[in-house]
């Protein structure tokens, strides 16, 4: 079994060294290999996603990815920014099933900045399209316009588009996780509005009758994004489009108690699959030691769980990580008064202690 750990920049050097330590304290038989990705590929190699990186990422059996991007790149042209290569990963890799599971656990109720009856207990998936939408969608470009409200005018323009394949495959992936939880899907789309989304509506629909057993809620994403901050814990399987669920995904991570939390899965058809906090590389926070490892930690749980058959190992990861919110310890997005704030390394070791 062999782990591409891919750091990234700012942050994701930091976390991804903490999750590190935690897989190598399991003691169980994989080799881990590292590469350059991001802003930092493209400082060494001149590329965010080089050739050698791809390679690394396409032969191992999962990816544990920290995060990219820095203001710094943001000049570049779009083709060389850091965030292409975490894109183009997704892409070539085909990892079009992102799941980021909102779990607001015991001990961090206090944390969010939502009252604790609403968030208490809580546990929703978020099951997100990832290689489709307007992401991706071609054509896309800069341009002199010929028509619209301003013909003459320099504009510019993307792509919305989804096939029936690609609906059809993730919406079997989310009524199939309904099943395993409360057999509940809401499908959070823009259908009175945007032709795409009436189609992934209508095609979501379709497969749903293939469910009976689980039920289909539809859903309009301004709704959605209401909705999640009112009465979360009425949601359970939410399936939704790319761009979609990278907004209400960040919207969710509040209910955890902070964006440091949330982890996230990122599945193909092989179940080959890269594991990366949902958050950035925060380079408000960069070098200083200080940022929340606890995402990065739980997807490597995420990791054993759904590409190395190591039900056992995730658990005792995940236990680990309750273990050490019990003892109060909190880097500084989920510290609260009466608890004790811990920087980056200080938490990963906690975590390493508390696996027993
Ligand atoms: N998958 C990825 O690699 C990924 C994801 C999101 C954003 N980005 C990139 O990251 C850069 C920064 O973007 P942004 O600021 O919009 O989003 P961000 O998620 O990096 O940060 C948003 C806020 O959350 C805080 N935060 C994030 N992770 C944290 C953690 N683990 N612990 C404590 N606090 C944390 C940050 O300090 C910041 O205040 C951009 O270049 C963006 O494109 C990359
Ligand atoms: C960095 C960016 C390309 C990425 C996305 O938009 O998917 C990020 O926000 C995420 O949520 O993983
Ligand atoms: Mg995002």
């Amino acid at each position: 079994m062999k782990i591409a750990v891919l750091p990234g920049d700012g942050i994701g050097t930091e976390i991804v060294a903490e999750a590190v330590k935690v897989l190598q304290a399991l003691d169980l038989k994989f080799e881990m290999e590292s590469a350059l990705v991001g802003g930092a590929a493209y400082d060494a190699h001149g590329h965010p996603l080089p050739e050698s990186t791809l390679k690394l990422a396409k032969e191992a059996d999962a990816i544990l990815f920290g995060a990219v991007g820095d203001w710094k790149y943001d000049k570049l042209d779009r083709p060389l920014r850091p965030e292409q290569a975490i894109l183009g990963l997704r892409k070539n890799l085909g990892l079009f099933a992102n799941f980021r599971p909102a779990i607001c656990y015991e001990q961090l109720v206090g944390a969010s900045s939502l009252k604790p009856e609403l968030i208490a207990g809580l546990d929703i998936l978020i099951i997100r399209e990832l290689t489709g939408d307007i992401y991706f969608g071609q054509p896309r470009g800069r341009r002199v316009a010929t028509d619209g409200h301003f013909p003459g005018a320099e504009e510019a323009f993307d792509t919305m588009r989804y096939s029936r394949p690609e609906i059809e495959r993730i919406a079997h992936v989310a009524f199939q996780a309904a099943r395993k939880r409360s057999k509940k899907v809401t499908s959070v789309d823009k259908a009175n509005v945007l032709e795409t989304f009436q189609f992934w509506k209508d095609v979501m629909t379709e497969v749903g009758q293939q469910y009976p057993d689980v039920e289909l809620q539809h859903m309009y994403v301004d709704n959605a994004a209401m909705q999640l901050v009112k009465a979360p814990k009425a949601f359970d399987v939410v399936v939704t489009g790319n761009m979609f669920g990278d907004i209400l995904s960040d919207e969710a991570s509040m209910l955890t108690g902070s964006i440091g939390m949330l982890p996230s899965a990122s599945l193909n058809s092989s179940n080959q699959g890269l594991y990366e906090p949902s958050h950035g590389s925060a380079p408000d926070i960069a070098g200083k030691g200080i940022a929340n490892p606890l995402a990065t930690i739980l997807s490597a749980a995420m990791m054993l769980r759904f590409s190395l058959n190591q039900e056992a190992a995730a658990q005792r990861i995940e236990a680990a990580v309750q273990k050490v919110l019990a003892q109060g310890l909190r880097t500084g997005d989920i510290y609260s008064e009466g608890t004790t704030k811990v920087g980056t390394a200080q938490m990963g070791d906690a975590v390493v202690k508390a696996l027993g």
